[in-house]
C-alpha cells in the first residue's frame, strides 16, 4: 500500500511549532518590537535559532552580515559564535544601525564586538579580507543577492558557511507560477550554488527558506 502523503496544514502545524522551538532572550523580544515600529522584517525565531546553533557548529570567530536591521540574526549569530567573535555587520539605512545597536546594548554585549558599517553591501563587502571568516550571512536586498553569495564565498575560510535568509522568496520560490524577479532570483541562486563545486549545500525550511552552503 502507498504511504500517504502528508496534508499541508499538517506539515504548517509541524513548521509553526518548530518555529516556536526556542524561548526568545527579552533583548530579541525588545529588538522584534522595534522592527514593527521601523518597519523591518527580521529573521523569524526559528532562523535566529538555528543561525545561533550554526555560529556554534562552526565555532565561529569571524563573522559577517548583509543587512544589520534591528539585530536579531546579528544577535543570534553572536550568541552562538565564541565568546571572543567578532561580527561585522552592514546596512545602508543609518536608523536601523541605531536600532540593532540597541538591542546588542540590551544584550549586554560589549560593544566591541559588533563592528556595525553604515554603508552598501556590494562596496563594503569588496573591502573584506579573502578566507577571513566563518560565517558570511546574507539578509538583505534580493536583486544582488548573486553578487553578495559570490563575495561571501570569496570571504570564507575552508568549512566556513555561507547562509542566505528569505531564500524561498516569502515561500513564492516553490509555486511555478510566481514569476516575480525576486523569486527568480532564489531560484537561479539555488541552482548556481548546487552546481558550484566551492561549496556543498541545503535548504532549509526555517522561517521563508534558509539556504546554507559549506565552503570546501
Ligand atoms: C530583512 S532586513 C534584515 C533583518 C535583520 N537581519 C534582522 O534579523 O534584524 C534587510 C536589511 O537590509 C538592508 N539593506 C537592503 N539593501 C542593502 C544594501 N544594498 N546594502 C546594505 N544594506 C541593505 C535594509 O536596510 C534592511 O535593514
Amino acid at each position: 500500500m502507498k504511504a500517504q502523503q502528508p496534508q499541508h496544514p499538517v506539515k504548517h502545524s509541524s513548521w509553526a511549532y518548530a518555529e516556536q522551538h526556542a524561548e526568545e532572550e527579552p533583548a530579541l523580544a525588545q529588538a522584534r518590537v522595534r522592527a514593527e515600529e521601523i518597519g523591518v522584517r527580521p529573521a523569524s525565531p526559528g532562523v535566529a535559532a538555528l543561525l545561533t546553533v550554526l555560529a556554534a557548529a562552526t565555532q565561529a570567530h569571524a563573522l559577517v552580515e548583509v543587512g544589520t536591521g534591528v539585530g536579531v540574526s546579528g544577535l543570534a549569530l553572536l550568541r552562538g559564535a565564541r565568546a571572543d567573535a567578532v561580527l561585522t555587520s552592514i546596512d545602508y539605512e543609518a536608523d536601523h544601525i541605531q536600532a540593532a545597536r540597541e538591542t546588542f546594548k540590551d544584550a549586554g554585549l560589549p560593544a566591541s564586538r559588533a563592528r556595525l558599517i553604515t554603508g552598501r553591501a556590494q562596496q563594503v563587502l569588496a573591502r573584506l579580507t579573502t578566507g577571513a571568516y566563518d560565517v558570511v550571512l546574507i539578509d538583505a536586498d534580493a536583486a544582488r543577492v548573486g553578487d553578495y553569495a559570490e563575495q561571501g564565498i570569496r570571504l570564507l575560510r575552508p568549512a566556513g558557511l555561507l547562509i542566505i535568509n528569505d531564500a524561498l522568496d516569502h515561500d513564492r520560490v516553490p509555486r511555478p507560477a510566481v514569476r516575480e524577479d525576486s523569486t527568480q532570483v532564489m531560484r537561479s541562486l539555488e541552482k548556481s550554488l548546487q552546481e558550484d563545486g566551492r561549496v556543498q549545500t541545503s535548504m532549509l525550511g526555517a522561517g521563508t527558506g534558509l539556504l546554507v552552503a559549506a565552503r570546501r
